[in-house]
């Protein structure tokens, strides 16, 4: 085999071409060296070869990474899957615990929303759906499968103590069917703390409504009289028509809310406890907010139905004043309207602090009667203050003998038509309808 010219193979793969001229010399033209088409034939079998392993050594990681994501995956939907069951297990059971203790015959009643459809209620507890945020946790809007609107309240820590209020309040809850009480549809037990459903409320917090300076429709006397006679009557019924006595402790404007007829509804049942007839509730840790937090109660740890009825005083006089409970720049030194609003009854000038439009619809001698139930209330002697059925009562009895302002001469126009001074107007000669202890 003769030596390529070209690449000086002689491996019998290059084709050349030598032609001899006719005196015999060799003359080599055309040549063609085969080692090219053998090299190219060669690259591209190594390419080709390359290009398969490198294909399968792709495919073989993809399939590993895929065979890894899915068992990941799988895993978490079991351990999904397991800490769901456990959650259930435990939260049931306390649940269950709390229901047979209270009534037997809750047990089984409850509604029980899954968690895959309350993440969907919420669009996965989007910051778009929240309503607000309370001291417990966050509250969302949202929409069930079958179209109903309702509020999912999710808790944003966990220990101990929160996960009993929880439950504590689906028991307290599943108890109560008052239309001024906010009604819980059901609730989750697979999360960690339980899911509260309940309907929606879509006025917001009276707290919204009373302080909201930019409100162009600011609430008249004659709603504040129809709110606070519906949360008297619910805490009346929560005090004494249920089968245990069931006290709130937490009454707060922040916890009233307020639906499209603007009617109360009393929410937020996490602190509250059932009674048994004979008994107060005395307790390790004071719980309730401050500026509503009835005196003798912080002291003595012994929470009572009067309690309710000292954080009720309050509301009214937030209704009446439109001014917060508690304020480090409106009343001196005091800075809460407790002591503001009693100073001011002791001294004679009450309405001189009432809000301007309930001086505005209101006669005198109805506010005098307000003032003075609201005092009743805010006694510091629990015994002393009135029972919510007795608030209620003379509640409405002033709700349904009050005139809307167009039809009457109110004590706004005869103050500000006499040129009587808000400040220098004494209130000390007694309304002709009162209602006193
Ligand atoms: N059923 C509901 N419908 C509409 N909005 C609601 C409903 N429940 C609660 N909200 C809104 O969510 C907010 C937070 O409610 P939540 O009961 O958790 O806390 P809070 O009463 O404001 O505070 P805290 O728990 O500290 O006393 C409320 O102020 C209200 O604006």
């Amino acid at each position: 085999m003769e030596e390529c010219a070209r690449c000086e193979s002689n491996k019998g793969y290059c084709d050349y071409t030598r032609t001899y001229d006719v005196d015999g010399l060799a003359k080599e033209w055309n040549f063609t060296c085969g080692y090219d088409r053998h090299f190219n034939a060669t690259r591209f079998a190594v390419m080709t070869i390359s290009i398969y392993v490198a294909v399968s050594i792709f495919s073989f990681l993809g399939l590993v990474a895929i065979i890894c994501i899915s068992y990941k995956r799988i895993k978490k939907t079991i351990t999904k899957r397991r800490r769901k069951s456990v959650f259930k297990r435990i939260n049931g059971g306390l649940l269950l615990k709390q229901q047979k203790e209270v009534d037997p015959s809750l047990v089984d009643k409850t509604i029980l929303f899954t968690s895959h459809e309350l993440a969907k209620a919420t669009d996965n507890f989007n910051e778009n759906r929240i309503l607000g945020r309370g001291g417990q946790g966050t509250v969302y809007k949202g929409m069930l499968t079958d179209g109903r609107i309702v509020a999912v309240k999710k808790s944003k820590l966990v220990d101990e103590s929160q996960l009993e209020q929880f439950i504590n309040e689906v028991v307290i809850l599943s108890q109560v069917n008052h239309r001024n009480v906010v009604k819980l549809l059901g609730c989750c037990l697979e999360t960690e703390v339980p899911l509260l459903v309940s309907e929606f409320i879509p006025n917001g917090t009276l707290s919204d409504r009373i302080h909201d300076e930019n409100d162009e429709f600011p609430l008249s006397l004659s709603m504040r009289l129809q709110i606070a006679t519906e949360v008297a009557q619910a805490l009346a019924y929560l005090h004494s028509a249920t089968s245990i006595p069931i006290y709130h402790r937490d009454i707060k404007t922040t916890n009233i809310l307020l639906d499209d007829k603007y009617r109360a509804k009393i929410s937020d049942f996490g602190t509250s406890r059932f009674v048994s007839m004979d008994q107060t509730h005395l307790t390790t840790l004071v719980k309730g907010t401050f500026g509503y937090l009835d005196p003798e109660y912080f002291q003595s740890s012994q929470f009572t139905e009067k309690s309710d009825v000292y954080s009720f005083g309050v509301v009214m006089v937030e209704l009446l004043t439109g001014e917060r409970p508690i304020s480090l720049t409106r009343f001196g030194e005091n800075r809460s309207l407790v002591a503001h609003f009693m100073l001011a009854m002791e001294e004679g000038h009450v309405l001189s602090i009432f809000n301007a439009m309930v001086i505005k619809e209101g006669t005198r001698n109805e506010l005098m009667v307000l003032a003075n139930l609201a005092m009743r209330c805010l006694n510091q002697i629990g015994k002393n203050r009135p029972t919510m059925k007795e608030v209620a009562t003379t509640l409405e009895i002033i709700r349904t003998s009050h005139i809307p302002s167009t039809f009457q001469t109110n004590i706004g126009q005869v103050m500000h038509g006499d040129k009587i001074s808000m400040l220098t107007y004494n209130e000390s000669t007694s309304p002709s309808l009162t209602f006193t202890d």
